[in-house]
C-alpha cells in the first residue's frame, strides 16, 4: 500500500504569518498535506521523518529581489559589471540560507534590441535554463522606455505566458532613470495591467550633483560613494513617486528603503490611505557609514565591497527608526538586494579603478593576473564602481540574530516579513508563503537554540560565487538546518543536497494585497479621478 505521507516532519514549532503552534506536518508529492498535533505510527509508514526537536519550522523564505546573472548598469553612461553568481550559484546560496523561491530582474535596456520586453524576458529565461536553479524562481521586469506600444501590447502578454506581474522602475542611474512624465506613462501601463509597480526611489539628479562635487573636492574613494547619497535623496524621491502613484491611483511598493526619512515618507502615505508598500533589506540594518570604512587602507579601495545603492544608514539612529518601521507594518517585505560583484573579477568591484582614468594614468594595461597589485596601490573613484552587495545567503539568518532573537520582532513577523508577504505581493500567495493543506511544502527548519553554538561567519562558508561576504566576523545565533523545496529536502545540517535543476520557473498572478483605502480614488484634490473612466 502506498504510504500516506513522503515526509513528515514532527516536534516542529510551526510559524505562520498569524499563528505558532506545536504540531507536525505531512508532506505527499510536493505538496503540504495534513498539520495535525500528531501522527499515528500507521499515518508515518513508509515516509522520511524529520524531528525538529522543538525549533521553528516556518514556509521557506521568498527572496523577492536578487539579481542573477544580469547585466548591471549601475554606472554613468550604462557603466556596469558582471553579476557574479548565475541561476545556479544565487540559488544554491539561497537554499543554504533557506530560501526556498527568488524573484530576479529580466532587464530591458535603451538598446534598440531591447525595446521588446518580451525578447528580454526569453532571452533572460535561456540564462536561467541553461544552469538550472536549486531553487524555485520567477522573474520581475526592469522598464527602463516608455515606448506607448510595447506596454500596450506585451504588458499583457508578460502577464498571460509569463505569469510576470511586476516591474521595477529606477529613478537613478543615468542609462535606467525615467523622467516623471515617463514613470506615469509606465506607472499607468501597470495599473491598467495590475501589475505591481517597483520603484528604486532616489533622486538621480541630486546624485549626479553632489557626485560632481566631491569630485572637484578629491573626495573619489569608495567611502565618499555614501556622501553622494545622503538619506534626503532617498527621502525627496519617495515623496515625489508617492505623488505620482497618488495622481493616478497606481499602487507601488519602494525597493530597499534604507533611511529613516524614506521609512517616514512611505508612513505617511499608508496612515492617508494609499496603496504604499516598501521593501528593506538586512544591510540597513547590520551596516553604517563606519563599516563602509571597515577596510581602512592608504588606497581604500577595499571599501567598494560594502558600495550599494542606497547605503546603509549613517549610523545606528535610523536603524532604530527601521526596526519600528518592520514591528509596525511600514515595512511590507524584507529582501536581499542580493546584487553580487567580485573582487577579484576585472568587471567586478575593480571597475572602480579600472574605469577611472586619474588611476591608470601611467599604468600599464591591466588583464586580471596583476589586479590584486592595482588595487592595493589605488583608490580608484566611486563613480565607477558597480553598486550592489551579495546577501541571499544570510537575509533569513541575519533577520533571526539581529531582530527574532533580539525580541525586536515577534516569529510571526519574521514570517510574514521574509514569506507570506512576498507571497502575497506578487501574486504567488498560497502556493507559496503559507502552510496550509494544499500548499507547496516549502519550508525552513531552523536548529534547536539551545544546540547551536553561535559562530562568526567567514565567506568560505557561504555558497555564492563571490569572494566576499559585507558580513565578514559577524554573530550568528542559529542558521537553517534544513531547507525543503516542494517536499525534497535540498540543505541538511550544512551540506547541499538538492540539484541545479530542482527548481522551476514559477508563473504569478497580481498582487493579493488591498489597493488602498475605498474612495480615496475619487478625491479631485489629488487624483486625476476621471483617468480610468
Ligand atoms: N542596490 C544596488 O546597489 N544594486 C542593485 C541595482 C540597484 O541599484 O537596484
Ligand atoms: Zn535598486
Amino acid at each position: 500500500m502506498a504510504s500516506k505521507f513522503d515526509l513528515v516532519i514532527v516536534n516542529g514549532t510551526v510559524v505562520t504569518a498569524s499563528d505558532i503552534s506545536s504540531c507536525c506536518i505531512g508532506i505527499k508529492d510536493e505538496k503540504i498535506r495534513a498539520l495535525a498535533q500528531s501522527f499515528t505510527d500507521d499515518e508515518i509508514a513508509g515516509a522520511e521523518v524529520i524531528d525538529a526537536e522543538g525549533a521553528y519550522v516556518m514556509p521557506g523564505g521568498i527572496d523577492a529581489h536578487v539579481h542573477l546573472c544580469q547585466d548591471l548598469k549601475t554606472g554613468p553612461h550604462g557603466l556596469g559589471g558582471e553579476c557574479a553568481d548565475n541561476f545556479e550559484t544565487g540559488s544554491r546560496s539561497a537554499i543554504a540560507g533557506g530560501t526556498t523561491t527568488v524573484i530576479t530582474f529580466a532587464t530591458q535596456t535603451r538598446a534598440e534590441e531591447d525595446r521588446s520586453l518580451i525578447k528580454v524576458v526569453e532571452a533572460y529565461n535561456a540564462r536561467a535554463e541553461a544552469t538550472g536553479s536549486y531553487a524555485d524562481y520567477g522573474f520581475h521586469i526592469i522598464i527602463v522606455r516608455n515606448d506607448a506600444d510595447v506596454l500596450e501590447n506585451e504588458l499583457p502578454v508578460l502577464i498571460q505566458d509569463w505569469g510576470i506581474s511586476s516591474c521595477k522602475l529606477f529613478m537613478t542611474y543615468e542609462t535606467q532613470r525615467l523622467t516623471d512624465s515617463q514613470l506615469l506613462d509606465v506607472m499607468f501601463a501597470a495599473r491598467k495591467n495590475a501589475i505591481t509597480t517597483m520603484i528604486h526611489a532616489e533622486n538621480g539628479d541630486m546624485i549626479e550633483w553632489l557626485t560632481d562635487k566631491l569630485e572637484g573636492k578629491g573626495m573619489v574613494a569608495p567611502f565618499y560613494h555614501a556622501l553622494s547619497r545622503p538619506p534626503l535623496v532617498e527621502g525627496e524621491a519617495t515623496n515625489r513617486a508617492i505623488a505620482l502613484a497618488q495622481l493616478i491611483q497606481n499602487p507601488i511598493l519602494f525597493v530597499h528603503v534604507g533611511s529613516a526619512l524614506g521609512a517616514a515618507n512611505v508612513r505617511k502615505a499608508q496612515t492617508m490611505g494609499l496603496p504604499v508598500y516598501a521593501e528593506t533589506c538586512p544591510q540597513y540594518f547590520n551596516l553604517t557609514w563606519e563599516d563602509l570604512k571597515r577596510f581602512h587602507s592608504p588606497t581604500c579601495f577595499e571599501n567598494s565591497k560594502m558600495i550599494c545603492s542606497p547605503p546603509p544608514p549613517p549610523d545606528n539612529s535610523d536603524q532604530e527608526d527601521l526596526f519600528t518601521g518592520l514591528h509596525n507594518g511600514t515595512f511590507t517585505i524584507y529582501s536581499s538586494d542580493h546584487c553580487p560583484f567580485r573582487y577579484d573579477h576585472p568587471h567586478g568591484k575593480p571597475t572602480g579603478v579600472l574605469e577611472d582614468e586619474a588611476s591608470m594614468h601611467g599604468e600599464s594595461a591591466c588583464t586580471g593576473h596583476n589586479i590584486q597589485d592595482l588595487l592595493s596601490r589605488k583608490e580608484g573613484a566611486f563613480r565607477f564602481i558597480p553598486n550592489g552587495i551579495p546577501g541571499v545567503e544570510t537575509r533569513l539568518p541575519l533577520l533571526y540574530t539581529g531582530a527574532l532573537a533580539a525580541g525586536r520582532i515577534t516569529p510571526q513577523k519574521f514570517v510574514e516579513l521574509t514569506s507570506t508577504n512576498p507571497a502575497k505581493l506578487y501574486g504567488l500567495y498560497p502556493r507559496k508563503g503559507a502552510l496550509m493543506p494544499g500548499s507547496d511544502a516549502d519550508l525552513v527548519i531552523w536548529h534547536p537554540e539551545k544546540k547551536f553554538q553561535p559562530f562568526r561567519l567567514t565567506n568560505s562558508q557561504l555558497h555564492h560565487n563571490v569572494d566576499y561576504t559585507p558580513y565578514e566576523g559577524q554573530e550568528f545565533i542559529n542558521w537553517p538546518r534544513y531547507t525543503i523545496l516542494r517536499g525534497k529536502v535540498v540543505w541538511a545540517n550544512g551540506e547541499i543536497k538538492g540539484k541545479p535543476r530542482d527548481g522551476k520557473y514559477q508563473k504569478r498572478g497580481p498582487s493579493q494585497l488591498s489597493h488602498g483605502l475605498p474612495g480615496h480614488d475619487r478625491d479631485p484634490h489629488t487624483v486625476a479621478a476621471w483617468l480610468y473612466k
